[in-house]
């Protein structure tokens, strides 16, 4: 094992222990923490739900998320009994102010066994509409008050539209001071996002092109293969404007659009970050149509196998009006980005999983070659693969051997999987700066609520005009014609990028 300087002795509450994300994301990003000798001499894991388990059971179930989703596959089962030692499970609801005192117990129980005030974290795993009830009642707890020390991770979506994200940063804000609150979105996790910030702004080669001079438009891709996976409950409220674009692909798009950082400072990072939110043009309602399509797929055949359409999912409304794909142009008024269209996409159900980010450039100003090579001259284009490609490729013309000037274009990528199995996942590393108190990968409040801001006019325009074409799209696809339309109409296609092999 590696010698690694390891966070301080803490306690890890996990509300929705019993959840998918946790047998999924938060175990097996723990269980490799704990491989890679990255978890604290002394720390402790409790899961929290209403569901019965025993310590035993919980640990079998554990297990299974581990073996089925950790980036280390089945062979990383060695240390197994000495990680579960560390874990335990608390059946308790979170409704009930009552048991609370199950938490100050353990964490007095494990300050007497080390001898030492551990962080105390709390891991807000569960749908959004619980939140402000457990944050209230951990509120009222006394540990709350001990600010280095005590932290609350929130997921995302962090609520539900502008107004209730508001009212649960003021409620948490009234009970945690900025630096305890942990808004975690996972992509900022992601090795291949954090590697956007090292390619801009370590090196001068990009820089000088990297505005509207150069660039003539941005693509952002986050295509999903699979359908709801059993998240019909938590999607009918959520949506995929909501689920993906407010966060994960707004923070990527923030990452690509903002200006250099003088510092790594969390608050300068996320300073330069919030100015392109701010930025943003606003989508007027009356807009809304040219500037956004929304998609529900149908029922039909994905990669061989017969799925059933959205409406016909467990958990959802029949009748359900709810988008599994949107997309958005969106422009930056500012001086770097003016007249530069950015164009979002996700869904469930697409042809493959891949997200990446392409920056087309304009045109060479004038095309000196022989008419004939014009054919397959192609404009630049850098693409950023954030997954499953871990990669970043330049296009660019090359002269096809031969005699005559015929031109090709050709990639120069560099392979960012080089690191295979060994690079930590999102959430290891977020967890990890949890531990450590290091904020800077998480979002502030100020972020979210100009993040929601965004997105707000196109969720209203939905809600108050229902689709006419619902489904209106088959899984396999890449979404509805109206997205290929969307992007049609000012000259350009989305870039799907061919599958991996
Ligand atoms: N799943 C994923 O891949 C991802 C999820 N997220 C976010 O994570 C959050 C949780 O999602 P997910 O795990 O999928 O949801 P699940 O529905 O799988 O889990 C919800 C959890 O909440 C617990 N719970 C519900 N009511 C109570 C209560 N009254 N008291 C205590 N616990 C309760 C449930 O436990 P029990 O029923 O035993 O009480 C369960 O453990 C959501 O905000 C989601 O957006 C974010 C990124 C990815
Ligand atoms: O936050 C979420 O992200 C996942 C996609 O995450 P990825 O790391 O696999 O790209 C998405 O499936 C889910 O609906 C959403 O809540």
């Amino acid at each position: 094992m590696q010698t690694n300087k390891r966070p301080p002795a803490s306690v890890l509450f996990i509300f929705g222990g019993s959840g998918d994300l946790n047998y999924r994301k938060l175990t097996p990003a723990l269980y490799n923490l704990f491989l890679d000798n990255w978890m604290p001499d002394q720390f402790a894991i409790a899961g929290i739900g209403r569901s019965a388990y025993s310590n035993e059971k919980y640990h079998e179930h554990l297990l299974d998320g581990v073996t089925k989703f950790s980036r280390r596959k089945g062979k990383q089962n060695g240390h197994w009994t000495e990680f579960t030692q560390h874990v335990s499970y608390l059946q308790m609801d979170g409704d009930d102010a009552e048991a609370y005192h199950k938490i100050t117990d353990l964490v007095k129980e494990k300050e007497e066994e080390w001898g030492v005030h551990p962080n105390v974290i709390f891991y807000l795993a569960v749908a959004p509409q619980l939140v402000p009830s457990i944050a209230q009642k951990l509120g009222a707890l006394k540990i709350c008050g001990e600010k280095s020390t005590t932290r609350i991770v929130v997921e995302k979506p962090f609520g539900h539209d502008l107004e209730s994200a508001h009212e649960l940063n003021l409620l948490l804000s009234s009970m945690f001071a900025e630096e305890q609150i942990f808004r975690i979105d996972h992509y900022l996790g992601k090795e291949t996002v954090q590697n956007i910030l090292a390619l801009r702004f370590a090196n001068a080669l990009f820089e000088p092109l990297w505005n509207r001079n150069y660039i003539d438009h941005i693509q952002i891709t986050a295509a999903e293969a699979v359908g709801l996976e059993g998240r019909g409950g938590y999607f009918e409220h959520a949506g995929a404007l909501r689920d993906m674009v407010q966060n994960h692909i707004l923070q990527i798009l923030c990452m690509i659009a903002m200006e250099p950082p003088v510092s790594f400072d969390a608050n300068e990072i996320r300073n330069k970050k919030v100015d392109v939110l701010n930025a943003i043009r606003r989508i007027g309602k009356e807009q809304v149509h040219d500037f956004a399509v929304r998609g529900q797929y149908s029922g039909g055949w994905k990669k061989g196998e017969k799925v059933v359409g959205y409406r016909q999912e467990e958990g959802v409304n029949p009748q359900s009006n709810i988008d599994t794909f949107a997309a958005v142009k969106f422009y930056i008024d500012n001086w770097r980005w003016q007249g530069v269209p950015f164009y979002v996409r996700t869904g469930k159900y697409l042809n493959q999983k891949a997200t990446h980010i392409t920056l087309h450039f304009k045109q060479a100003p004038h095309y000196a070659f022989p008419p004939e090579s014009a054919e397959t001259w192609r404009s630049n284009r850098l693409t950023i693969s954030i997954q499953p490609n871990m990669d970043i490729s330049i296009r660019f013309q090359a002269k096809r051997p031969g005699q005559t000037m015929m031109l090709d274009p050709v990639d120069m990528t560099f392979d960012y999987d080089a690191a295979g199995e060994h690079a930590p996942e999102a959430y290891e590393t977020l967890l990890l700066d949890v531990m450590e108190g290091d904020a800077t990968l998480f979002m502030r409040n100020d972020q979210v609520d100009a993040a929601w801001r965004v997105i707000m006019p196109i969720l209203e325009a939905w809600e108050n005009r229902p689709p006419q074409d619902f489904p209106n799209y088959a899984p396999d696809s890449w979404g509805p014609d109206a997205a290929d339309a969307l992007i049609a109409r000012d000259g350009h296609t989305w870039l799907n990028l061919p599958p991996t092999p």
